[in-house]
C-alpha cells in the first residue's frame, strides 16, 4: 500500500476554505446524513426525501447538487465503504449503532471517492460525530476516519480482494454478490445459464428459456406508420455505438454468449452513475423538438418522444404540469413504443395496461391510443397508485380501474395488452441508491408466481391474434424468459424490428433486453406475444 496522505495535501474541493477547520458541520453533509439515517431508519427512499429536504432547507445550486453527490453515492457505495470500516474499525458496521455507522459511511466516502481534501473530510465528519453520536462516539469516527485516510482506495480495495471473482466485482462495483450472478448469468443469456438460480425452475413449465415458445418472425417487416421509425437523434451528442455518460463501452456483442467479464464490470457500473432526467413529449400534445426548446433540453438518442433535461427539477416545468409531457426513461418509452407498433390484423380499438401504477407507460399509450382511435383500460391494483394512474392520465380518455390484474375481467377482449410486471427493479438500481441492499434474492421467488399469473391473465384477456408485451425493468432471467417459458396458447414475435432500427446489441432475439451500458437506457426487458 502506498501512503495517500500526501496525494490529498493541496485540496481541490472549493468547500474547503469554508467547512475544513471549522467545527460547524454545513448544509449538505448534514442533510446527506439525513438521508442515510432516514434511509436506514425508516426504511426512507432517498430520491423522495432528498428533495424535500433540500427544498425546506432553502438549498440548491452547488450546495444540492453536493449534498445530492454525497447522500446518493454514500448510499451505492455501501458495500464497499462498510468493507473498508470493518477493515479500519475491527468491527463489524452491522454492531456499530447507525448513527455511527452512517456518520462513517458518509466520511469514509469523501475520502475515498471525492476530491474533497482528506482533513476537511475529517474535521466535518468528526464534528458531525459529535452533533449526532455524541462526545465518546466521535473518538471512534476520528480514529476511523484517520485509518482510513492513510489509503487510497485502489489500495484499500487490493488489501480487501478474495481472488474470488464474484466477490472482488461486489467489492470493487459496490453490488451485493448474488446481483452480480445473476447480471452475469443475465448478460450470458438463458442458454447459457439455463435456470437463473441455477436450480430447476418450479413452474411446472419444463425446461425454462424461449425455446419452448414457438417463435413468429413477421416477414413482412411490417410496422404501422404511427411508429416513430424515423427515430430522430443529436448526431453532435450520440453516435448509435457511443457509449452513454459513464458507461464503459462494451466489448463487442455478447449476446447468447459467455458475458465478458469487462462487460459485467460496464454493467455493474453503470449503477453507480446517476442517469440524467428524460421526459416523454406526449404524442398529439407536443412533439419532441418543441419540448426540447422549451426546456433546454435536449432530443433523447433512441425514442422519437424523447428529451434529456440538463439540469433542473422537472415539476418545475409548465410542459410537465400542463400534462403535455411526463418524467419517463427513454427504456420505458421504447417497450411501451413496442407494443403499440407490433403488428396486428383486423380490430385494433381496445388497449389494456395491466399492471398501470404510476402511469408513465400508461400516459404515453394513452396519447398514442387516442391517435389511433383506440381506447386504453388501465388496471392497477393499489389504491393509491390508481390513483396515480388518473392524475398521470387525466387529460387523456383512459378508463383506470382499481383491480387485480390476475382476477380482472371484461365483457370484451383486448387487441393490445402490457404487462409491466411487478418485479425486483435490479434494472433501475442507477435510479434508486439505495435499492440492491434493500432487495434480497428471495424476493424473486415471491414475485415468480405474481408475474406467472399476471402473463396467464394478459394472454386470457387479449382476443385471438392480439399481442402482449411481458415487460420487466429487470433483466434477471427468473424474471423474464423464465416466466415468458410459462406461456400457454401464444407465439412469441420477434421483438426486435419493433425497436428503432439504429438501436445496438440486441442480440439473436426474439426477446429484447435492454442495459444501460449499452443503451443508456434502464435494463428493461420485453417479450412480444400473439395470442394463437
Ligand atoms: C412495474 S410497476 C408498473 C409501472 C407502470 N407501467 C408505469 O410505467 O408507470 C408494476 C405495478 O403493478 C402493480 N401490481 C402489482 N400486483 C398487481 C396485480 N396483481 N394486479 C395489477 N397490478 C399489480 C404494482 O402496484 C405496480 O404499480
Amino acid at each position: 500500500m502506498t501512503d495517500r496522505r500526501h496525494d490529498r495535501g493541496a485540496s481541490r474541493d472549493p468547500r474547503h476554505g469554508r467547512h475544513g477547520r471549522s467545527a460547524t458541520v454545513d448544509n449538505p453533509r448534514r442533510i446527506a446524513y439525513e438521508v442515510l439515517a432516514a434511509v436506514s431508519t425508516q426504511d426512507a427512499y432517498a430520491n423522495l426525501v432528498l428533495p424535500k429536504l433540500l427544498r425546506h432547507r432553502g438549498v440548491s445550486g452547488r450546495d444540492a447538487a453536493f449534498a445530492t453527490e454525497l447522500s446518493y453515492g454514500t448510499l451505492r457505495r455501501r458495500g464497499s465503504l462498510d468493507a473498508v470500516i470493518a477493515s479500519a474499525s475491527g468491527r463489524a458496521v452491522s454492531a456499530l449503532d447507525q448513527s455511527v455507522a452512517d456518520v462513517l459511511r458518509l466520511g469514509v466516502y469523501q475520502l475515498l471517492y471525492t476530491r474533497v481534501a482528506a482533513h476537511a473530510a475529517a474535521n466535518t465528519t468528526v464534528s458531525l460525530a459529535r452533533k449526532v453520536c455524541g462526545h465518546r462516539p466521535a473518538g471512534f469516527v476520528n480514529a476511523v476516519m484517520r485509518k482510513v485516510s492513510r489509503y487510497s482506495l485502489e489500495d484499500w480495495l487490493d488489501k480487501l480482494s478474495t481472488g474470488e471473482e464474484l466477490a472482488d466485482l461486489a467489492l470493487r462495483q459496490s453490488h451485493p454478490e448474488w446481483i452480480v450472478r445473476r447480471f452475469a448469468e443475465a448478460l450470458a443469456g438463458p442458454s447459457e445459464s439455463g435456470s437463473a438460480s441455477g436450480e430447476p425452475s418450479d413452474s411446472g413449465a419444463g425446461p425454462t428459456g424461449p425455446a419452448e415458445l414457438r417463435v413468429e418472425v413477421d416477414e413482412t417487416g411490417f410496422l404501422p406508420e404511427t411508429y416513430p421509425t424515423a427515430v430522430r437523434r443529436d448526431e453532435s451528442r450520440a453516435a448509435a455505438t457511443d457509449s452513454p455518460a459513464g458507461a464503459v463501452e462494451p466489448h463487442g456483442d455478447t449476446d447468447g454468449a459467455e458475458a465478458e467479464p469487462d462487460e459485467l464490470v460496464a454493467a455493474l457500473a453503470a449503477d453507480n452513475v446517476s442517469p440524467a432526467v428524460q421526459l416523454c413529449a406526449r404524442p398529439g400534445l407536443i412533439d419532441a423538438t418543441e419540448l426540447a426548446r422549451q426546456t433546454d433540453g435536449s432530443l433523447g438518442r433512441w425514442s422519437a418522444y424523447a428529451v434529456e433535461l440538463d439540469s433542473g427539477d422537472p415539476g418545475d416545468l409548465a410542459a410537465i404540469r400542463d400534462g403535455r409531457a411526463h418524467v419517463q426513461d427513454e427504456g420505458s418509452q421504447l417497450v411501451a413504443l413496442a407494443l403499440a407498433a407490433a403488428p396486428l390484423t383486423g380490430r385494433d380499438e381496445r388497449w389494456l395496461d395491466l399492471c398501470a401504477g404510476p402511469g408513465g407507460k400508461a400516459a404515453l399509450l394513452g396519447s398514442l391510443a387516442a391517435r389511433r382511435d383506440a381506447k386504453l383500460t388501465a388496471v392497477e391494483v393499489a389504491e393509491h397508485r390508481a390513483r396515480l394512474v388518473a392524475e398521470t392520465t387525466k387529460d387523456l380518455d383512459v378508463d383506470v380501474v382499481t383491480a387485480d390484474g390476475r382476477t380482472y375481467t371484461t365483457s370484451d377482449s383486448f387487441d393490445r395488452v402490457l404487462v409491466d410486471a411487478p418485479c425486483s427493479g435490479l434494472g433501475a438500481l442507477r435510479r434508486r441508491p439505495e435499492a440492491r441492499w434493500r432487495r434480497a434474492e428471495s424476493d424473486l421467488d415471491g414475485l415468480r408466481e405474481l408475474q406467472t399469473e399476471l402473463l396467464a391473465s394478459a394472454l386470457r384477456l387479449v382476443r385471438p391474434g392480439g399481442v402482449v408485451a411481458y415487460v420487466t425493468c429487470s433483466p434477471v432471467i427468473a424474471e423474464t424468459h423464465e416466466i415468458v417459458a410459462t406461456a400457454t396458447g401464444a407465439s412469441l414475435v420477434d421483438a426486435r424490428p419493433l425497436f428503432p432500427a439504429e438501436l445496438p446489441h440486441l442480440g439473436d432475439g426474439p426477446t429484447v433486453q435492454l442495459w444501460p451500458h449499452r443503451h443508456g437506457t434502464d435494463a428493461m426487458f420485453c417479450a412480444i406475444l400473439r395470442r394463437d
